[in-house]
């Protein structure tokens, strides 16, 4: 199970972290920018509003000439049209790019996921991985099209509002701006908080997913175990710390909210308070004050605006952050620069020199110095305890992992030279856990050979004794859609399409980790003898732990504390090696009758 779940990193500021979007933001620059100038207009129509009534109160009103006051009052209704309008036009032109924005960032990542090393799936919980491909690629967009624009065009609004209040009266907006600095100090010291309980609160919806998706996965276990209440249990106590922490960030957020209402009311109050003494003194007419006190009111929306803006601002950096961690994390298993090209036709012949191989993070090494080489169409069995390495021995074949020394050739090339498609494309693997996506049968099984006939697709499927139970699928079989994970098949079904898929393309090389292991041993001896056919053309490595499937093989390698302990054919190692008889189950006298094909259990 995968355990890895990462920390914040380094505090880092976040337009900083947020700075790293620019290269998807640059190719959609065009309908932002004019979803930012339209905001703009907007803005300037909504403060020219207040100016007008000023003109209408100090001009027409004043003079009681209504004939000229009805051109203003009808400029006043255009303006609030023009501002709705232009605010429509704004989430119209931002919808297409931030979504378009959201789905690149999403097929980078999914992208950059399967180039990341198996060690890396090992470590880390596939909740956590979810939860950043899903929700905080969904917060990202959120914040491109409402809090980044808001966080722009506020500011601008709050300058331009000021100077417009400064050009009513300087006292009157002095008092304003006395109102506003506080909120921006308060906005400012509420960012760190808050962007900390953000993250928080975005990784124990990482564990969440975890849970519920592990869960789901193993209902079966779960149920046969009667472990539903204690898995019920341990939700709650999960879902409860989400709670606490989207609680810390709802609380800080509330008391931000609440500075940002009560300050510019306090503002407002103070101009009134204000004016009525300049109108008393004569030294400010009724429309400057009823002028100064809209554009205020006005002014209230995008300073309680800019603090949502920059608590969104943390929200999405802290999603960012999340982001670029797995991001930065580098695909150790890249194409090589220069890639040598394949050999053709490939013969499969295998070598394995001076190999040495440490699992990342672990200080003991799994191989300490293996030499093994398959000739052209050999069948070699690995043998070995369970826990010696047979299985990460088989996965430096298809470079599911890099040796840590030494190399592994295939017909004399280095996997590590060749590009990853044109080694998967000469190598088949089938493994124990056979792997199946909620694809149809015909796609689970052309997996690595989309090119292959129906013809080719189903004599594999024959020999891997899977066309009965698919044909009783119904004439459309192939087409039938699997389950999730192929769970509406049986394990042993998976196994055999599993099987299947790796011998379709007929591969120069088939890597084989014990894929029988779910067949009773009637099926399991009828596949091996399909399958002893097509391995008389291929080169096989196979993982084997019953004594039937080393029988078939051409020679046997045991593995032991890291290194190859014997090789030879399975009769030779019978007689020789008390390790090889012990780990197939048979007594000393037992041995030639073996070899030569006696009943043998696990
Ligand atoms: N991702 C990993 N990180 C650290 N150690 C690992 C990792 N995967 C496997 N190991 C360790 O490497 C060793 C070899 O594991 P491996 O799965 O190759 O053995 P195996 O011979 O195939 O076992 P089995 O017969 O039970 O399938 C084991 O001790 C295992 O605990």
């Amino acid at each position: 199970m995968s355990v890895h779940a990462a920390g914040p990193r380094t505090p880092r500021s976040s337009f900083s972290v947020l700075w790293r979007l620019a290269p998807y933001l640059r190719p959609v620059r065009l309908p932002v920018a004019g979803a930012i100038g339209a905001a703009l207009a907007a803005l300037l129509c909504g403060l020219a509003i207040p100016l007008v009534t000023q003109r209408i109160i100090d001009g027409p009103l004043h003079d009681g000439d209504m004939g000229a006051a009805i051109w203003l009052i009808l400029l006043v209704a255009a303006l609030g049209l023009a501002e709705a309008l232009l605010f429509y036009g704004r989430r119209k032109l931002i919808a297409r790019p931030t979504a378009t924005v959201e789905s690149r960032l999403r097929a980078d990542l999914f992208g950059h996921l399967l180039r990341l090393p198996v060690s890396f799936h090992d470590r880390w919980q596939s909740g956590q991985l979810l939860s950043r491909t899903v929700n905080d690629l969904i917060i990202l967009r959120k914040f491109l099209a409402f809090a980044a624009v808001f966080l722009f065009v506020n500011s601008v609004t709050l300058v331009v509002g000021l100077a417009v209040l400064f050009s009513i009266d300087p006292l009157l907006a002095a008092v304003g701006l006395a109102s506003a600095a506080p909120l921006l100090l308060a906005s400012y010291l509420f960012e760190t908080r808050y962007k900390v309980a953000a993250r928080e609160a975005q990784d124990q919806a990482g564990h969440f997913t975890t849970t519920v998706e592990e869960t789901m996965l193993g209902v079966r276990v779960i149920r046969s175990y009667g472990q539903s209440g204690s898995r019920l249990r341990a939700f709650r106590a999960q879902a409860q710390r989400l709670r606490h922490a989207e609680v810390r960030v709802l609380r800080i957020m509330a008391a931000l909210s609440t500075a940002l209402l009560i300050l510019p009311e306090l503002g407002i109050a103070g101009q009134l308070a204000l004016g009525g003494v300049g109108i008393a003194d004569g030294s400010l007419t009724l429309g400057d004050l009823v002028a100064a006190v809209t554009v205020s009111t006005y002014l209230r929306w995008p300073t309680e605006c800019i603090g949502w803006a920059l608590a969104e601002t943390s929200t999405a950096a802290a999603a960012c952050d999340r982001y670029w961690e797995i991001r930065d994390t580098p695909p150790d298993l890249a194409d090589p620069r220069r890639p040598r090209p394949p050999v053709r036709p490939a013969c499969g012949h295998l070598r394995l020199e001076g190999v040495r191989f440490t699992h990342p993070g672990s200080d003991r090494p799994v191989l300490r110095g293996i030499d093994l080489e398959l000739h052209p169409g050999e069948t070699l069995a690995l043998v070995g305890a369970t826990g010696s390495g047979k299985t990460t021995l088989a996965g430096l074949v298809p470079r599911l992992s890099d040796v840590t020394s030494g190399r592994v050739t295939l017909d004399g090339v280095d996997v590590r030279d060749m590009r990853l498609a044109d080694l998967r494309a000469v190598v088949g693997c089938a493994f124990e856990d056979p792997m199946l996506s909620s694809l149809t049968i015909r796609e689970n099984v052309t997996l690595g050979a989309p090119g292959a006939s129906d013809a080719e697709v189903r004599e594999a499927l024959r020999i891997s004794h899977s066309l009965e139970f698919v044909d009783a699928f119904g004439p459309e079989a192939l087409d039938l859609r699997l389950g999730e994970q192929g769970l509406s098949l049986s394990g042993g079904q998976r196994q055999r399409l599993a099987l299947a898929r790796a011998i379709v393309g007929r591969p120069a090389l088939l890597v084989l980790d014990d894929p029988l292991s779910a067949l009773d041993l009637h099926t399991e001896a009828e596949v091996e003898q399909a399958l002893h056919h097509v391995l008389s053309h291929t080169t096989a490595l196979v993982v084997a732990h019953r004594p039937n499937t080393a029988r078939m093989a051409d020679r046997v390698a045991l593995l032991a504390d890291g290194r190859i302990a014997a090789l030879g054919t399975h009769r030779e190692l019978l007689e020789s090696s008390d390790h090889y008889r012990s780990l197939m189950s048979v007594s000393p006298h037992w041995t030639a009758g073996a070899a030569d094909g006696e009943v043998m259990s696990r």
